[in-house]
């Protein structure tokens, strides 16, 4: 089997002849040349000038031996494109100047069009996919997670002024999660077109609501968003951190694969959302920065878990930190697939 073939065989759960593995953040500040980079550029001006952006996408593919890239942006991109003034601080993450608080400041987030508002990212994806060997996975951010930086105005910890809009004023939040879906559609349909092969959406702190609030508030518009782009010739990856009480729901969501933080067992989050979907993950990345022993214990638990089923793709339940070495995810990357194809071989599992 071809390294190119595998992250999309088990997105559509088809055995494998080894374990596929991409991890979030793969490209960043964790590797020397993005640094170099970054001397130079801004985080919004590497996402503005294709060439570059290409080649920071590009560098984990050849330095590490993954099997699918991530196109390097920021969820915060397409929000900007939308004619909200963002901008990321470094070491801190995405300010919004004017939060949205209002009914009249959704007039500040109009529709986008792709090719017009965000023609440097399609462009890019145009460029990665002439010179990508693996698959290139396209994402967006999920409405709440989003929501939750423009109604906060930045990073939060208990998202109260979010949660206050949700509870206080449904309609406005209605509103705000409609405007961000429509987009969210768009925006990956778009990244599809352009050559990127499978999409995820970033619901990173959806977790933060009780299983009955997300049923209610974020629920119909997640389901909107599935149906929408249920037509795509690409895999839809769902992912959010401590989402395990948020899994019942999940499986009734049409997307492929359910991406998981290290909160939650793969036994276990596949009782939860059932046989039909891939699932992702999920070494927590703070184990990245610990003796190699324990590292490999722990990558040989999440495999032997995932390999009972096909349909299993390594990652980290969550970005990898700036702190990591890049040769700590390279040894991770050659074990993964060594010690998987010799297990699938001794378990007669091989594709
Ligand atoms: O804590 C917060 O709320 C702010 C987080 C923050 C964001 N952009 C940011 C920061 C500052 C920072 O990372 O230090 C700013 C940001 N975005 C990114 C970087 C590069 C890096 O982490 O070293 C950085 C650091 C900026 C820098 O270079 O100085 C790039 C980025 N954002 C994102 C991705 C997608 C991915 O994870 O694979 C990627 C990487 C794509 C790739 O590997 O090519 C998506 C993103 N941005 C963001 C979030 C929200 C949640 C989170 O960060 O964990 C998410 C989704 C997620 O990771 O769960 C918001």
């Amino acid at each position: 089997m071809e390294r190119n073939e595998r992250f999309l065989y088990a997105c559509n759960r088809a055995p494998v002849d080894q374990i596929p593995v991409w991890y979030m953040r793969q490209a960043g500040r964790y590797q020397p040349e993005y640094r170099k980079i970054r001397e130079k550029y801004s985080l919004m001006e590497i996402c503005e000038i294709p060439d570059v952006c290409a080649e920071v996408t590009l560098l984990p593919v050849q330095q590490l031996g993954v099997d699918a890239a991530i196109l390097f942006s920021d969820i915060m991109i397409p929000i900007k494109a939308m004619g909200c003034q963002v901008d990321i601080k470094g070491g801190y993450g995405p300010v919004i100047e004017h939060p949205i608080r209002q009914m009249s400041d959704l007039q500040k987030l109009r529709r986008v069009e792709p090719e017009e508002d965000l023609p440097k990212t399609l462009e890019t994806i145009r460029i990665l996919r002439r010179e990508l060997k693996v698959p290139l996975i396209g994402f967006t951010g999920a409405p709440f997670t989003l929501a939750s930086y423009l109604v906060e105005g930045g990073p939060s910890r208990n998202y109260l002024k979010t949660k206050s809009m949700m509870f206080s004023s449904p309609e406005l939040w209605n509103a705000l999660m409609d405007r961000l879906a429509d987009m969210v559609i768009t925006y990956a349909r778009a990244q599809v077109e352009a050559g990127a092969e499978a999409v995820q959406m970033f619901d990173s702190w959806v977790g933060s609501l009780s299983p009955q609030d997300y049923r209610r508030y974020v629920f119909p518009t997640m389901k909107r968003i599935a149906e929408g782009l249920s037509d795509l010739h690409a895999p839809l990856i769902y992912f959010g951190v401590n989402t395990a009480e948020l899994l019942p729901i999940w499986r009734e969501l049409s997307v492929d694969v359910i991406g998981i933080d290290w909160r939650i067992s793969i036994p276990e989050a596949r009782n939860r959302v059932g046989s039909s979907f891939a699932i992702q993950g999920n070494l927590d990345p703070a184990i990245l920065l610990a003796p190699w022993e324990v590292i490999e214990e722990r990558a040989k638990e999440i495999l032997d878990q995932g390999m009972e089923k096909p349909g299993f793709i390594f990652n980290l339940g969550h970005g990898v930190f700036p702190e990591v070495r890049v040769e700590t995810l390279q040894r991770l990357t050659e074990f993964v697939h060594t010690y998987s194809s010799n297990r699938l071989r001794e378990t007669g599992r091989m594709a």
